[in-house]
C-alpha cells in the first residue's frame, strides 16, 4: 500500500506502463494483456497488472501534468521497486515535419515546469531516457514496420498556454513535440535507479490546427501500445 495505490507490493509487476487517461489502462489492460486484474481505483486512477507474451506487465494511470505523474511515479518506485516505467502518452506536434499520430519516441525532455528547479537550485538538469528502453522501443516499431521519430521533446506545465513564444523558441531549438509528464518521469528514474522512456502518439498539432477525437485519443494509438509493451518485455 502506499498513499494512492492501494496495492499490495506483490500486486505490481516490475515493468509499468504509464498512460495520462486511467481509461487507456483499460483499454491496455483489457486488449492487450492476459488476465488482467485491477489492483487499484483508488480516486478513479486506474492500476491493473496481466500477462503479455508471458512476463507479467503493469499498467497505471497517471493523471495530468508534472504533479500528478510525480505522485503515482514516486510511490511505484520507492514503494513497490518498479525497475521499468514507460509512458504511453499524447502530444502536440511542434513542427511541420511531425504528423498527426505519428509515433515519437522521447529522447529527452526539456521543460518550463518548476519541479526541477525546486528540485536542482543550482543546476539545470537534463531529464533523458534509458538508453537500453529507447533502442528496445526502436528495434520494436522496426520489427513490426512501424515509423517513429525519434528526438527531444517539451514538457509544460501549461496546456493553455499564453506563452507561444516559449513553445515557438523550443522547437526552434529541435523540440519535436509537447506533453506534461516526461520530465517528471526521466527524473524521478534517475533518482531511484530505474528505467523510464515515453512513447508518445501526436493527437493534436499545434502548426496546422489538425485534432484527433477524443474517442480517438482515449481508445486507439494502438502502435505506440504495441511498441510499449514490446520494448517493456525485450531483454
Ligand atoms: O494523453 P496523456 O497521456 O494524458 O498526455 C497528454 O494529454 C494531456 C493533455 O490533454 C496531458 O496529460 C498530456 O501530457
Ligand atoms: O500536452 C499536450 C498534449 C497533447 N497536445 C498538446 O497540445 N499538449
Amino acid at each position: 500500500m502506499s498513499i494512492h495505490l492501494a496495492a499490495a507490493k506483490e500486486d505490481i509487476a516490475d515493468v509499468v506502463l504509464l498512460p495520462g487517461d486511467p481509461l487507456r489502462a483499460k483499454f491496455i489492460a483489457e486488449n492487450f494483456l492476459e488476465n488482467a486484474v485491477c489492483y487499484n481505483e483508488v480516486r478513479g486512477m486506474y492500476g491493473f497488472t496481466g500477462v503479455y507474451q508471458g512476463k507479467r506487465v503493469s499498467v497505471q494511470g497517471t493523471g495530468m501534468g508534472v504533479p500528478s505523474i510525480s505522485i503515482y511515479v514516486h510511490e511505484l518506485l520507492e514503494s513497490y521497486d518498479v525497475k521499468t516505467l514507460i509512458r504511453v502518452g499524447t502530444c502536440g506536434a511542434l513542427r511541420k515535419d511531425v504528423a498527426l499520430r505519428d509515433v515519437i519516441l522521447a529522447m529527452s525532455a526539456s521543460s518550463d515546469s518548476a519541479t526541477n528547479r525546486i528540485r536542482f537550485p543550482e543546476v539545470q538538469f537534463a531529464p533523458t531516457a534509458d538508453f537500453s528502453l529507447l533502442m528496445n522501443a526502436y528495434l520494436a516499431a522496426k520489427e513490426r514496420d512501424i515509423d517513429v521519430r525519434v528526438g527531444p521533446i517539451f514538457t509544460t506545465d501549461t496546456f493553455y498556454s499564453e506563452a507561444q513564444r516559449v513553445v515557438d523558441h523550443v522547437a526552434s531549438y529541435g523540440a519535436l513535440a509537447v506533453e506534461m509528464e516526461t520530465s517528471a518521469l526521466y527524473t524521478l528514474a534517475g533518482k531511484f535507479g530505474a528505467r523510464a522512456l515515453s512513447v508518445l502518439t501526436v493527437s493534436d498539432h499545434l502548426v496546422t490546427g489538425e485534432a484527433t477525437t477524443a474517442q480517438e485519443r482515449q481508445m486507439t494509438f494502438r502502435d505506440m501500445m504495441q511498441i510499449a509493451l514490446d520494448a517493456a518485455i525485450r531483454e
